[in-house]
């Protein structure tokens, strides 16, 4: 079943705008994400969705039928919370029964379909345990079997996986997915964590300040954020973005940025953003000229996390090989090497990609990529 957002907001005084403007068509069977920081308003727009809070201004439909003023139960969803919500003095299997108890359905078609749903999810010797007997991942997948159970072809999904430990999150994480296509299943999951975000979904809607800042593809997103706060939320660790000053010439100011940046001539000259993500960053391992100074090394196994700050004190997270023998307070030669991106002034805006570095030559015209 699809799910389509008309221009929905949310507002608890009649002035302030929680959400505002939101619109998506969510297509049947996808697997849909919802990201944003704490208080961004994801939950709220989950739970209108659900018709558990009422839509102020907007209109939602699902499988083209106007929903909006629709009670939960016509709804033809289900949803799991990131507290389970499972009854403690109810078993396993009593616990995921129990919705369809309260629809009157026959016994017999209940056993069907909850030893269906708790087979699905591994828990079918657990079947007469109580909650408290059981672990936080075990726990999960009653909330999940209950959904399975309901059989209904569109699930909501509150940060499910919260509560667990980074493991069994991540085992959790493909369960889910393997689960949301065998399935069928159209898919709303609201996470504040990107990296769940982009691991499950097909499509991320990133939320800020009221709005979808982006509705996109994880690679997409990664790929061409359309503006700061989007680069800045995806990707560990986070972008560099850099004030820099756009001369004339076309050449970037070494001033502001000491460091080169290659930008197509389509910018007029003037103030932007440019975001690097550190990655995209080197430390030249033979330079005599340096132009920056390390400050702090995060060690990760494969590779570490250099934090340097250029001469203008610009502070930048570059990605080396763990094997590259730095120390804090070495003065070091920073490059750009790969992708970097210009925005507006005040971040608001991807203006172009660009890809690779100049040498600083006025003469050496850069190849156009993206246009404005
Ligand atoms: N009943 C309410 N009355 C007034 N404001 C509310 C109410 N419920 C939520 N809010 C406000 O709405 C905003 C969005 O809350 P919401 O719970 O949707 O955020 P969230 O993105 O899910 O956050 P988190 O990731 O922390 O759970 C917050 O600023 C919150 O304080």
């Amino acid at each position: 079943m699809s799910i389509e957002l008309i221009n929905i907001s949310k507002t608890y005084n009649g002035s302030d705008f929680i959400l505002s403007d939101i619109s998506v068509k969510i297509a049947t069977g996808e697997f849909f994400a919802i990201v944003g920081p704490s208080g961004c308003g994801k939950s709220t727009l989950l739970r209108m969705i659900a018709g558990l809070i009422p839509i102020s201004n907007g209109q939602l439909k699902i499988d083209d039928k106007d929903v909006t003023n629709l009670p939960p139960q016509e709804r033809a969803l289900t949803m799991v919370f990131q507290n389970y919500a499972l009854f403690p003095f109810l078993n396993v299997k009593d616990n995921v029964a129990f919705g369809l108890k309260a629809r009157k359905m026959n016994s017999s078609e209940i056993n069907t379909r909850v030893n269906h749903a708790l087979e699905l999810v591994n828990l079918t010797d657990f079947s007469e345990r109580k909650p408290g007997e059981l672990s936080g991942g075990q726990r999960q997948r009653v909330a999940l079997a209950r959904a399975i159970a309901s059989d209904a072809k569109i699930c909501l999904m509150d940060e499910p996986l919260s509560n667990l430990d980074a493991q069994l999150r991540n085992k959790m994480r493909s369960e889910i997915r393997e689960l949301q296509q065998k399935l069928g299943l159209t898919l709303i999951y609201v996470t504040h964590d990107q990296v769940e975000a982009m691991t499950m979904a097909d499509r991320i809607m990133v939320l800020n300040d009221a709005k979808a800042q982006q509705i996109d593809s994880a690679s997409n997103i990664y790929d061409t954020p359309s503006n700061t706060f989007v680069a800045s939320f995806f990707g560990t660790p986070q972008m560099n973005l850099l004030p820099i000053i756009l001369k004339e010439n076309k050449q970037p100011s070494d001033v502001e940025t000491n460091l080169k940046f290659s930008i197509t001539n389509s910018l007029k000259a003037g103030n932007y953003l440019v975001g690097v993500r550190p990655n995209a960053l080197a430390i030249d391992e033979v330079s005599s000229k340096t132009n920056a100074i390390v400050t702090n090394i995060e060690y990760l196994g494969t590779h570490s996390i250099v934090h340097a700050q250029l001469d203008n004190s610009l502070e930048l997270r570059i990605e080396v090989s763990s094997t590259r023998n730095l120390s804090t307070t070495e003065r070091v030669s920073v490059s750009v090497t790969g992708n970097h991106y210009i925005f507006s002034e005040d971040g608001q805006k991807l203006l172009n990609t660009n890809g690779g570095y100049t040498d600083g030559n006025a003469s050496q015209e850069p190849q156009l990529q993206h246009s404005i």
